[in-house]
């Protein structure tokens, strides 16, 4: 039998719906939460990201500002305006869209956020504390890949969970996340040898490694679980998932589509985070 599509649209929506009366509650206590979100430069996809966060903040009452930089903005301007934004109380989340022109240093930019206004969950302050399993403010696209599991209803104790791709964004975050539901947990990469085989042992497999239907129905056990974090534009205009999706659908017994999947859920958790981070600021429960 064909899995069953897990919608993250869906998900996305129904979740948006609560996030609103949470925003408005919070209004009706004076406070507003807000988001600001920095652009450097013109690339296209951050663009079309970066605009989707704006319309969400607007959908649920978030105060958003998207702050616009040139791609040949210094490092040391960028970090002029974050230690500014860190200061503005009406701030309660700072992010930088990924991916920065060359001449910044990521890391020293994703270090320079408040960890509190840090709401994209990079700071390694916030890592760290979902490292040792304290509650922080969680990366957006692995706490929606959790929510999204959550759907399947299939508890995830016990389960062996395969995640391919290392990134400090995904990879590492959702293996975290994975280990915290007390899943056991095999993280893999490009230098893992055999992955065909090691994937096909997942009762839940996360693919993250950015490169379009590389994962096909050799890498997927019957009946397991897959979430696919992909986006991948081809040139065609077409965008598509790390799953090859028309075969995988066929064996396994719940499958994420791409578009519509993992993607509407990273923007969110953004939401989330942010009226999360405002409530902490203002010491509201
Ligand atoms: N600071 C950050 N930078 C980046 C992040 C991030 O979480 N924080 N993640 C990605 C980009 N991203 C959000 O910023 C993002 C990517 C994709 C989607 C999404 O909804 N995708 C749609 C397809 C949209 C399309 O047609 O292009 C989907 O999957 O349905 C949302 C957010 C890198 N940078």
């Amino acid at each position: 039998m064909a899995a069953q599509i897990i919608s993250g649209k869906e998900v996305a929506k129904t979740i948006r719906e609560e996030l609103k009366r949470e925003t408005e509650e919070l209004k009706k206590k004076g406070i507003t939460p807000g988001l600001t979100v920095i652009l450097v430069g013109d690339d296209p996809a951050s663009q079309i990201y970066v605009n989707m966060k704006a319309k969400a903040c607007e959908e649920i009452g978030i105060r958003s500002e998207v702050i616009r930089m040139d791609r040949s903005t210094s490092q040391d301007d960028l970090l002029e305006e974050i230690n500014r934004l860190n200061q503005d109380v009406n701030v309660h989340g700072i992010l930088v869209q990924l991916p920065l022109p060359k001449q910044i240093d990521e890391k020293l930019i994703i270090n320079a956020i408040s960890p509190e206004k840090d709401v994209d969950g990079f700071h390694p302050v916030n890592v760290g504390k979902l490292a040792i399993g304290e509650n922080t403010l969680l990366p957006c696209t692995p706490n929606g890949i959790l929510e999204l599991i959550r759907q399947t209803e299939i508890e995830i104790k016990g389960k062996h969970a395969v995640v391919i791709g290392r990134s400090n964004i995904v990879g590492k975050p959702v293996s975290f996340l994975l280990l915290r539901e007390n899943a056991t947990v095999t993280m893999t990469h490009s230098k893992t040898k055999d992955l065909p085989a090691i994937a096909k042992q997942a009762d839940i497999l996360v693919v993250a490694i950015g490169k379009p239907e590389m994962v096909t129905k050799e890498y997927v056990k019957p009946g397991a679980i897959v979430i696919d974090v992909g986006t991948n534009r081809l040139e065609s205009g077409k965008v598509v998932g790390d799953v090859k999706f028309d075969e995988v659908k066929e064996i396994a017994s719940f499958i994420t589509p791409v578009p519509g999947g993992v993607g509407p859920m990273t923007i969110t958790m953004l939401l989330k985070n942010t009226i999360e981070a405002a409530k902490q600021i203002h010491h509201v429960k």
